[in-house]
């Protein structure tokens, strides 16, 4: 097994994760490797079917047949410092590793949340099941962690059912469960989409200084570029389950390297500039086209058919070029851009 630098929580090594329905493979991830670094976020962004959410169930080790991690190293750094490769670990060990170590939050909160019991029940079952303290222990800690997650009156939410409680509530009453075993890492699989833009702002605040009181590391999944540059040090673009630029956020968002980042950075609302002279909503510049299918690409580059800067050159498929120092693009005209 490799070596992993002390910095280092998580690194995804060529991971390659592919689907087998019968004859034909949707090949999700291709060949994707990033690091994570201690109290650090990074961000895997796309489109969707671009094959972020794999790469977040690879992680887990949630991945339902027929999904297989084929090729490739999940190195993690488990909280007494022994490294452990996560791509080959068993189900029972890989138990051990979820919750207490790497913690999932959804978009959907109810993914995690169960509405027959109370939220003060549910993190109480969570601390329990990772700690031996009393109920009563339990309980205070559980109280802790909705005042950790700002959540009001604390003490009376703990015995209110997940419907009891508004949207951005029930977001962060998940993020408080995710937290209560003190994981090191937290996957975020786009923990604030279906949120309005002000709970959206919130949530990203409250990550960021969770991040800042408990040193966690998070791994963010969005197709939102426009919340990234809040949240995250490195930002890795999956298109068609490939990376196609990776690099620095304050990096991405001065200049892009590949024109599908370019794209992405063009959809994002802007409150100033997207209203007509009357408030009425303009429409953004949503790239063209779809994510093909991962079981039939285009032949050479995947973007090609959707790239306003395609040339003859990109029938060939271009691998990913150090465009400049800590900045990978795969793009032929990576210089043009
Ligand atoms: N259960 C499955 N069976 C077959 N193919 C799958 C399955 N799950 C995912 N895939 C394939 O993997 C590709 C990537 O999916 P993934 O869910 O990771 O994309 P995503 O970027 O997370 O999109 P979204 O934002 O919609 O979740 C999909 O386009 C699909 O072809």
């Amino acid at each position: 097994m490799s070596e992993l630098p002390a910095d280092i929580v998580l690194r995804v090594d060529r991971l390659r994760t592919h689907f087998e329905l019968g004859s034909r493979v949707a090949k999700s991830v291709d060949d994707v490797s990033f690091d994570v670094r201690r109290g650090e976020t990074v961000a895997v962004v796309g489109e969707s079917g671009s094959g972020k959410s794999v790469t977040s169930l690879s992680i887990m080790r949630l991945l339902a047949p027929p999904g297989r991690i084929v090729e490739g190293e999940i190195l993690y750094r488990t909280s007494d410092g022994r490294i452990l490769d996560i791509a080959t670990l068993s189900q029972k060990d890989m138990r051990r590793i979820r919750g207490r170590e790497i913690a999932m939050i959804f978009q959907e909160p109810m993914t995690s949340l169960n509405p027959l019991y109370t939220v003060g029940d549910q993190i109480i079952e969570m601390i329990r099941l990772h700690e031996p303290l009393s109920k009563l222990e339990a309980r205070k800690r559980a109280r802790q962690m909705l005042e950790l997650v700002e959540i009001p009156a604390a003490e009376r939410r703990l015995d209110e059912y997940p419907h009891q409680m508004s949207g951005g509530m029930r977001q962060r009453a998940m993020i408080a469960l995710a937290l209560s075993c003190n994981p090191k890492l937290l996957i975020a699989d786009e923990p604030t989409t279906a949120l309005d833009v002000t709970i959206q702002a919130q949530i990203l605040d409250l990550l960021r200084r969770l991040q800042a009181e408990i040193g966690m590391s998070i791994l963010f999944i969005t197709h939102n570029l426009g919340v990234v540059a809040d949240i995250a040090h490195d930002v890795v673009v999956m298109y068609a389950g490939r990376v196609v630029e990776q690099t620095s956020s304050e990096r991405l968002f001065e200049h892009q390297k590949h024109p599908y980042s370019r794209g992405l950075l063009a959809c994002i609302p802007d409150a100033s500039r997207d209203r007509g002279p009357s408030g009425e909503r303009l429409r953004l510049n949503p790239i063209p086209g779809n994510v093909p299918s991962v079981m039939a690409l285009p032949k050479g580059c995947s973007f090609a058919p959707r790239c306003p800067l395609r040339i003859a050159r990109c029938e060939e498929d271009p691998p990913l070029l150090v465009a400049e120092p800590h900045h990978l693009s795969r793009c032929w005209r990576h210089d043009d851009l």
